[in-house]
């Protein structure tokens, strides 16, 4: 008798995957964030939302100090250990455990925030910058990051628009947000696999399109 050839049913496991979203203020991250939660909602992967500074009760905290307008005088270096330790709370409490239960995470900024807005807005050395994320965040690196990128005058007209009341950093002059756009398209090219750049000055349909092609082949199909 022939022997019966066995049935390799090829399992191919699906990652959780933490995807980070990172722009200039009113750049349309939240907006793109929305859209892929709905997406892996018709996939029926779970996820995880995360925003920064905040996302834990004691990192909400720690956000109305920094975004509050009254600590217009903050030291540089206080900034970025208060964002830090906004994140350490976050990776700790919300988004590592969010991954090892294999669900998604989507987060609104993350560590390339404080490389963007401390090192090139703030003028800070980067090297103890990333060193000092690589200890806090216990060197979690996001798979994959959307850059959107925006002119400073359309994003300011975006969140006009919305009746937004101006943060603390918000309120900071146009030099800083340029020093913070470039910044930001700087990292990208330092980190080409990881990051995805969308324009993000085009018409919403047209970003989102853009987004959904650069997503195709890492969401699972339903
Ligand atoms: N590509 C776009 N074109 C026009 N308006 C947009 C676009 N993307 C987002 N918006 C709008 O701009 C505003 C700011 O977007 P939002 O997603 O809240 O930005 P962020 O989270 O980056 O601050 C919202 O009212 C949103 O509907
Ligand atoms: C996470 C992070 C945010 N920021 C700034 C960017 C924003 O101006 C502000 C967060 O405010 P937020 O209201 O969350 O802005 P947005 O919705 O546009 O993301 O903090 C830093 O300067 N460094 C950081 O590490």
């Amino acid at each position: 008798m022939r022997p019966r050839p066995s049935i390799r049913v090829q399992m191919k496991p699906i990652s959780p995957k933490f995807v980070t979203f990172e722009g200039i203020d009113g750049c349309g991250k939240s907006t793109l964030i929305d859209e892929l939660a709905s997406w892996l909602d018709r996939t029926r992967v779970p996820y995880v939302k995360t925003r920064e500074p905040g996302g834990t009760s004691l990192g909400e905290k720690i956000r109305g100090l920094l975004l509050d307008p009254a600590h217009r005088g903050m030291n540089r270096q206080t900034e970025v250990l208060l964002y830090t330790a906004s994140r350490a709370q976050l990776v700790a409490e919300i988004i590592l455990p969010a991954l090892k239960s294999g669900a998604w995470v989507l987060a609104d900024r993350y560590i390339d925030a404080t490389l963007a807005y401390q090192g090139y807005g703030r003028e800070l050395d980067p090297d103890p910058l990333r060193r000092l994320q690589h200890w806090a965040t216990q060197a979690l690196v996001p798979d994959k990051t959307v850059l959107l990128d925006c002119g400073i005058d359309t994003a300011a007209a975006r969140m006009s628009a919305r009746n937004h009341r101006p943060d603390r950093i918000e309120m900071e002059e146009r030099a800083f947000h340029e020093r913070v756009k470039a910044g930001y398209l700087d990292l990208a090219s330092l980190d080409p696999g990881r990051f995805i750049v969308l324009d993000a000055e085009k018409p919403l349909p047209e970003v989102i399109a853009d987004f959904r092609a650069a997503f195709r082949e890492i969401v699972p199909a339903p």
